[in-house]
C-alpha cells in the first residue's frame, strides 16, 4: 500500500468537512472512490461505475475534482495531479495488457416544499441494486440543477419510488437554496389546472402560463396521464422548451420509458430523451429487507425479524404494499393486543399472500398487460389495424406469449384474433430480430415480462 492509499480514508473525511459535503453525498460519490494507482506525480482515482453509473465520471470529475486535488495537497504536503477511471475500464484494460502479455509484448509499451412528503428523502431512500442508477442520477441532478441531465427521465413500475426520488431532489434542492423556485406536480393536477385556467375558474392561461414557466425546477410525475391529452400535451411542450431554453431543471416520471409511449406526439418524446433516462426495476430480497428495517426505524417500531423474513419473503412487487404489509401486521397486533409473530403476520396478510390470487399466465393475461403498458385497448391488438402504435404492441404480445406460455403457435394464433400460426412465427421472429438491432428494445420486454410475472 502506498503513503496515498493509507491516507486515503483521512484525505476524504478532510474533504468532507473542509467542503461541507452532505452524509448522503458523501457516500455516494466519494466514499466509493479508490487509488488505483500513484505514479510519479499523478494519482489515479477509480469509480465503481457499476454502482453508480457511467457518466459519474464527468460528473465527480467536475464537482470533486479541484475539492479533491485541494484536500490530497493538504494532507499529503505534496502537489499532485488526479486523473478518474471507471473500473469498468480497469477491467478492459487488463483484458488488453493481458493479452499483450500473452502475445509477447512487453507490458509497458420553497414554492415546492407544500407538496412535499417530508419523509421522502434521500436519507430514507434506500439504495439497492435495483435503484442505484436512479438515485445516483437523482442525486446528481439535486447537488447540480440544470447542469448535467436535463431532462431526467425516471420511470418504473407502480410503488417502487418514483415519487420518493423527485420528493427527495426537490428536498435536496431547497434546503441547498432555500430560494430555488421548485415546482412538484402530478400531471393530472397540471391538466387540471390546465383545464381551470381555459374555463378562467380561479386562474387564467397567463397566470398558468407564468406559474410553470418562471420556476428553476419542474418535477412532473407520472407524465403518462397527459398523454391523449392534446392540449395538454401542447402546453406541456412549450412548458418543457421555455424551461430548457433558459436551463431550468425538468424531471420526469412516468410507468414506462419515452419509446413506449407510443401515442406521445414524436417532438415530446424526442425531448424526453435528451437529458438521461433512468429505470427502477423490483427490489431483490436484501433490498426489501433494508426497506422494512428502515420503515421500522423510522416509525420506531420493533419487529421479530422472521416475521420481516416473511414479509420481504412474499411481498415482492411493490414497495407500496411491502410498507402496507407491515402497517397491517402491526395494526392488527394493536386490535388484538397480540404480539407480532409469523402466525399474526399470515392472519393479516391473508388477502395478500395467498397462494389462490396467483394469476394464471395466458395470453388473455398478457394480451392486457401489454395493451395497458402502450395505452392501447385489448380489441387493438387483436384487430387488423396495421398502423405502428397497434402493430409493434401486438409483436410484442405474440413474442411473450411464445416466451412465457406453453401455448402453441397455433393456440396463440386462435387467442391473437384467429391468426394463422406463420403469422404469430413472423411476430415472434421480428421481435427477436429487433432486439438483437436494437438492445434498448430488450429493457421494453424486461419491464413487460416484470409485469406480467412479478
Ligand atoms: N428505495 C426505497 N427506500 C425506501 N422507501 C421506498 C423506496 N422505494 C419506494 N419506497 C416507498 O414505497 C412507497 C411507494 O413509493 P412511491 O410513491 O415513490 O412509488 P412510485 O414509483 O411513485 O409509484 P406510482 O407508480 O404509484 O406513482 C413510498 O412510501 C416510498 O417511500
Amino acid at each position: 500500500m502506498n503513503e496515498v492509499q493509507e491516507k486515503w480514508d483521512e484525505i476524504l473525511e478532510y474533504l468532507k468537512i473542509e467542503h461541507c459535503v452532505t452524509d448522503v453525498s458523501f457516500k455516494t460519490w466519494l466514499l466509493p472512490l479508490k487509488v488505483y494507482s500513484v505514479k510519479g506525480n499523478l494519482i489515479t482515482i477509480s469509480i465503481d461505475d457499476k454502482m453508480i453509473g457511467p457518466d459519474s465520471k464527468n460528473f465527480i470529475s467536475r464537482k470533486y475534482g479541484i475539492p479533491l486535488k485541494v484536500s490530497i495537497t493538504e494532507i499529503m504536503n505534496h502537489n499532485y495531479d488526479i486523473e478518474f477511471i471507471l473500473e469498468s475500464q480497469i477491467q478492459v484494460t487488463k483484458t488488453a495488457d493481458d493479452m499483450t502479455e500473452s502475445s509477447g509484448k512487453s507490458k509497458n509499451q420553497k414554492n415546492g416544499l407544500s407538496f412535499l412528503n417530508p419523509r421522502y428523502t434521500f436519507d430514507t431512500f434506500v439504495v439497492g441494486a435495483n435503484n442505484n442508477l436512479a438515485h445516483a442520477a437523482s442525486l446528481a441532478v439535486a447537488e447540480s440543477p440544470a447542469e448535467i441531465y436535463n431532462p431526467l427521465f425516471i420511470y418504473g413500475g407502480v410503488g417502487l419510488g418514483k415519487t420518493h426520488l423527485m420528493h427527495s431532489i426537490a428536498h435536496y434542492i431547497l434546503e441547498q437554496n432555500p430560494n430555488s423556485k421548485v415546482m412538484y406536480v402530478t400531471s393530472e393536477k397540471f391538466t387540471n389546472e390546465l383545464i381551470e385556467s381555459i374555463r378562467n375558474v380561479n386562474t387564467t392561461p397567463t397566470e398558468f402560463r407564468e406559474k410553470y414557466r418562471n420556476i428553476d425546477v419542474l418535477l412532473i410525475d407520472d407524465i403518462q396521464f397527459i398523454i391523449g391529452k392534446e392540449s395538454t400535451q401542447e402546453e406541456f411542450f412549450h412548458t418543457f422548451n421555455t424551461l430548457h431554453e433558459s436551463k431550468k431543471q425538468i424531471i420526469i416520471s412516468s410507468d414506462k420509458p419515452p419509446k413506449d409511449i407510443l401515442t406521445l406526439e414524436e417532438r415530446l418524446r424526442s425531448r424526453f430523451e435528451w437529458g438521461l433516462t433512468v429505470d427502477i426495476q423490483q427490489p431483490d430480497y436484501e433490498t426489501r429487507m433494508a426497506i422494512l428495517k428502515k420503515k421500522e426505524e423510522l416509525d420506531g417500531l420493533q419487529i421479530d425479524n422472521e416475521v420481516m423474513k416473511y414479509i420481504a419473503t412474499n411481498v415482492k412487487s411493490n414497495i407500496r404494499e411491502l410498507e402496507g404489509a407491515l402497517t397491517k401486521i402491526v395494526a392488527l397486533s394493536r386490535l388484538k393486543k397480540q404480539e407480532v409473530n409469523v402466525t399474526l403476520a399470515e392472519e393479516a396478510l391473508k388477502d395478500l399472500i395467498s397462494p389462490d390470487n396467483k394469476k394464471q399466465l395466458t395470453p388473455e393475461l398478457i394480451v392486457d398487460v401489454i395493451a395497458e403498458h402502450f395505452n392501447i385497448t385489448t380489441n387493438e391488438i387483436y384487430s387488423v389495424n396495421k398502423s405502428r402504435n397497434i402493430a409493434y404492441p401486438r409483436q410484442i404480445a405474440m413474442y411473450l406469449c411464445r416466451k412465457l406460455t406453453d401455448f402453441s403457435l397455433s393456440d396463440i394464433g386462435k387467442v391473437m384474433g384467429n391468426r394463422d400460426h406463420t403469422t404469430i412465427l413472423h411476430g415472434v421472429d421480428k421481435v427477436e430480430k429487433n432486439i438483437k438491432k436494437d438492445p434498448s428494445m430488450q429493457n421494453t420486454i424486461d419491464v413487460l415480462t416484470k409485469k406480467i410475472n412479478p
